[in-house]
């Protein structure tokens, strides 16, 4: 069987920065986490700026576009807030990512569909600064076509609900998830979208998806820093990047 196209890794730093902010000091510092990851092989690094700010700041962003030399993946809401801050940073790529306030972590994807005329205006001039723009939705043929129309060049498939599936021992509904972000990256390819998927990914997780030809790029960032603290970061991200790549074979 041929050998698939290599698949990026982009390592999210999100959770250095929360336990940083549970102490409200500077220690540990997210930016030395994003160093170590691409020393480590992160073919990226993902941050995402939330609302309420409760895990990277904007001087993290700051840093991290005066740092990487590994291209940033920062994700953000819809808002004209979180528009400005990309409009000056002019990060490589903008991923949408849907936010309410109240929730533990980003629980589904982004209503595109619904929402199509304000968001082809909202990114059109983060495109016509350079961004790439990606749209985290889920595996969902009207999300994914939506996501098409308004111009986006990316879209990122949200892996929770079969990654929760998956380890709570529903193996039916991680399978069926499985089977719909499969579909979804096949046809979201053939409609010209450059195909990422992320949100949730383990070790136990990673295989099925990163054997899918049409994606390009997984996003992972949670589980990788719950690792760290017992292998250390270079170490998780050498294991993730092992897994991936014998996937593609
Ligand atoms: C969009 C996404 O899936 C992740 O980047 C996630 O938002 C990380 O931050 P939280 O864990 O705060 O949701
Ligand atoms: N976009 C998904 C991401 O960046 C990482 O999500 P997680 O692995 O922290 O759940």
């Amino acid at each position: 069987m041929a050998k698939l196209g290599k698949l990026r890794l982009g390592v999210n730093i999100d959770h250095v920065a929360t336990v940083r902010n549970a102490r409200g000091g500077d220690t540990p510092d997210p930016l030395r986490a994003a160093r170590i990851a691409q020393e480590a092989g992160a073919d990226g690094i993902t941050a995402h700026l939330r609302e309420d700010r409760r895990h990277i700041s904007d001087a993290d962003i700051e840093g991290l576009m005066e740092i990487l030399n590994v291209p940033l993946n920062f994700e953000m809401a819809a808002t004209d807030e979180m528009q400005a801050i990309a409009l000056r940073h002019k990060p490589h790529a903008v991923c949408i990512v849907p936010e309410k306030r109240e929730e533990r972590t980003t629980e589904g994807g982004l209503e595109v569909a619904r929402e199509e005329n304000r968001l082809a205006h909202f990114i059109a001039p983060l495109r016509e600064a350079g961004c790439r723009v990606s749209i985290f939705i889920a595996a969902d043929m009207r999300q994914v076509e939506a996501a098409h129309r308004i111009g986006a060049q990316v879209v990122e498939l949200h892996s929770g609900a079969y990654c929760d599936a998956y380890h709570e021992g529903r193996y039916d509904a991680a399978d069926a998830e499985l089977a719909k972000l499969r579909e979804m990256t096949t046809f979201g390819h053939s409609l010209g979208l450059e195909m990422h998927v992320g949100h949730g990914l383990t070790y136990d997780t990673v295989s099925p998806v990163a054997a899918f030809p049409e994606v390009v790029e997984l996003n992972i960032g949670h589980f990788l820093i719950g690792e760290a603290i017992f292998l250390g970061l270079a170490p998780a991200i050498d294991e993730m990047r092992r897994l991936m790549d014998e996937a593609r074979t």
